[in-house]
C-alpha cells in the first residue's frame, strides 16, 4: 500500500486568488524518498497543504497510509496528520519561547499512537539531537537562541520523533549553502532509511535530485491555472 495516495485532485484557493491546481495522480511507495520539483508559484505549497490536510481538495481524493483524509472532520485531520505526517516547513516554525525538547515532543501532545511507539519521549528527543548533530545540553535552549543550522536541526527531530510513515519538507535547505545543504540531506536521509520512513520534498534547486529515489516535477505531475483578474 503507498504511504500517499492523490487521486484526481482539484482545488481553487477560495477569494480573489486566480490560482486553481489539478493533480490527477500521486503516489509515494512505504519507506520511498522523492524530490518534487517545480519553479516558484507553480503550487508546490499548496500541493503539500493539501497533502498534510490544511486545505481540503475542491474534488478528488488524498489517501495517507490508507486513510481517505478527505472524509476526516476538521479535528480528527489534525489528529491524523499528527499521527501519520512529521513536517518540515520552510521557515521550521519553532515556539520560539518552547525550549527544544518542547519543541521535539510537540508532535506527540496530538498524537497517542505516535507517542506509543517510543517507550521515553524524552530520552528518544535527546537521542535524535545527538544524532543530527546537536550538542546534548542544547535541549534545554529557549529555540529562540540557536542558530539556523540548529532549528533546522530541531524541525527534523520534531519531524523524525515518533516514526511516522511520511516526512514532508517544503524547501528546507533554501537557507543553507551547498555545503550545509549536503550535511543536512545526509542526516535526513539516514534518520528516515533507518525506520523506513518516506520523504517527499519540495525544492527548486535540481542539483539535489541524485540523493532520491525518484525525481518529480510539478509540471508533469499537475496542471495550473491562473485566470486572468
Ligand atoms: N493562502 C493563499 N491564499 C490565496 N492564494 C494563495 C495562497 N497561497 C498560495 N496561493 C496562490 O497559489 C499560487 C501558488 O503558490 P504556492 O505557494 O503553492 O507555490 P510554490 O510553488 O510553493 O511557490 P514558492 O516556490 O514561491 O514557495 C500563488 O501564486 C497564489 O496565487
Amino acid at each position: 500500500m503507498p504511504v500517499l495516495n492523490l487521486s484526481n485532485i482539484g482545488y481553487r484557493w477560495p477569494g480573489p486568488s486566480p490560482f486553481a491546481l489539478a493533480v490527477p495522480e500521486l503516489l509515494v511507495a512505504e519507506g520511498e524518498t522523492v524530490l518534487l520539483l517545480g519553479e516558484s508559484g507553480s503550487g508546490k505549497s499548496t500541493l503539500l497543504s493539501l497533502i498534510c490536510g490544511t486545505i481540503l481538495p475542491d474534488r478528488g481524493h488524498v489517501h495517507i497510509a490508507g486513510v481517505d483524509v478527505t472524509g476526516l472532520s476538521g479535528g480528527a485531520r489534525d489528529k491524523f496528520r499528527a499521527e501519520q505526517i512529521g513536517v518540515i516547513f520552510q521557515q521550521f516554525n519553532l515556539l520560539p519561547f518552547g525550549s527544544v525538547t518542547d519543541n521535539i515532543l510537540l508532535p506527540l501532545r496530538f498524537a497517542p499512537k505516535r507517542r506509543s511507539r517510543i517507550a521515553d519521549p524524552l530520552a528518544e528527543a535527546t537521542t535524535l539531537c545527538i544524532s543530527l548533530g546537536l550538542p546534548k545540553d542544547i535541549i534545554h535552549a529557549k529555540a529562540s537562541t540557536l542558530s539556523v543550522g540548529q532549528q533546522q536541526r530541531v524541525a527534523v527531530a520534531r519531524a523524525l520523533i515518533g516514526h511516522p510513515p511520511l516526512i514532508v519538507a517544503d524547501e528546507p535547505t533554501s537557507a543553507l549553502d551547498a555545503t550545509s545543504q549536503a550535511a543536512f540531506l545526509d542526516l535526513l536521509f539516514a534518520q528516515a532509511d533507518a525506520h523506513q520512513t518516506a520523504l517527499l520534498m519540495v525544492s527548486h534547486d535540481p542539483r539535489l535530485g541524485e540523493r532520491f529515489d525518484r525525481v518529480i516535477r510539478m509540471d508533469d505531475i499537475a496542471q495550473i491555472e491562473r485566470a486572468a483578474v
